[in-house]
């Protein structure tokens, strides 16, 4: 048996996917925090913002813990490592580059992925599909808001509304040059607020939410357990419900338009849920040699 990858990117949030079906290639001992962040690694590795096992969530030991009763309806697990070896409960971008590579590797039909399939996550089952347009969407559920916080860049200040998407996001909505921020190092953030640490989006607004025309935002981030990344799709979700939110009288439902350096993400926002839309590509694929796995 050979140690396959694929290496795939949503909206150029990129990762190193590792096939293992029946469990038996990459159990947790073996793709340990230090082998992912060896994949990741950008010159002596693959190279990734974080790794995708594509596992059946019977064979993952913690699966029963995240998805209780829901077990049984999740045949797939999405099992999610930050490039520095960390869990996360969820990754937008990622689930539909899993998704796609259940298609591509010839374990899920497309066309049955229609209407959606529930995958298994850290942060609970998450309903997946394929559009007809040949990109990805995935129902994230509601939004929820946990209160307000400050991020902190190079001295200056930045206000912004903490919300969960499964994982902690604070999205800052600011009038400053997004391109002159400096994101190499991690922006400075209340540790009672975010004990897990935080994922911090910073979000110009390009059209506020108006009355027939979606609205529309341009944002930076700054992932926990990563740096910065070129994408972030729960940051995505949780920056268009901050956005619908924060006009006083304005809608609290709509089509958010959300660009990352990436390329473009869409996010419909209604009382209950939050659907993410998005492409997933497979770049390459290729097998592990003895010789770096053994170095
Ligand atoms: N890029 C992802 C989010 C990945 C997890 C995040 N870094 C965290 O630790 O919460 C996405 O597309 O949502």
């Amino acid at each position: 048996m050979s140690d396959r990858f694929l290496l795939g990117h949503g909206t150029e949030n990129d990762f190193v996917v590792l096939p293992d079906p029946d469990g038996d290639r990459w159990p947790e001992d073996r793709l340990d925090a230090a082998l992912v962040r060896r994949l990741c690694e950008r010159r002596s590795g693959l190279g990734g913002d974080g790794v995708l096992r594509v596992v059946r969530s019977v064979h993952v030991p913690d699966a029963p813990d995240v998805l209780g009763d829901r077990l049984a309806d999740c045949e797939w697990f999405m099992d999610h490592r930050n490039a520095d070896g960390s869990h996360a409960e969820m990754c937008g971008n990622g689930i539909r580059l899993f998704l796609h590579v259940l298609v591509t590797e010839g374990l899920l039909d497309r066309a049955a992925c229609a209407d959606g399939v529930l995958v298994g996550t850290r942060g609970g089952p998450r309903r997946v599909g394929a559009s007809p347009d040949g990109t990805y969407w995935v129902d994230m559920g509601p939004a929820r808001p946990f209160g307000r916080g400050e991020a902190t860049v190079a001295g200056q200040a930045f206000a912004g509304q903490a919300v969960s998407m499964g994982n902690p996001h604070l999205v800052c909505a600011t009038d400053a040059d997004l391109d002159a921020l400096d994101l190499t190092r991690p922006p400075g953030v209340d540790p009672a607020l975010f004990p897990d640490g935080v994922n911090v989006e910073f979000v110009q607004v390009l059209a506020r939410p108006a009355e027939g025309a979606d609205a529309h935002v341009r944002l930076r981030v700054h992932e926990r357990g990563v740096g910065e990344t070129r994408s972030c799709g729960t940051g995505a979700c949780a920056t268009a419900y901050a956005a619908l939110a924060a006009g006083a009288d304005g809608p609290q439902q709509g089509t958010v338009v959300v660009d990352v350096p990436g390329g473009r993400l869409t996010v419909d926002v209604s009382p209950g849920t939050t659907v993410l839309h998005g492409p997933a590509v497979v770049v390459a694929a290729g097998e592990l040699t003895a010789e770096w796995l053994d170095s």
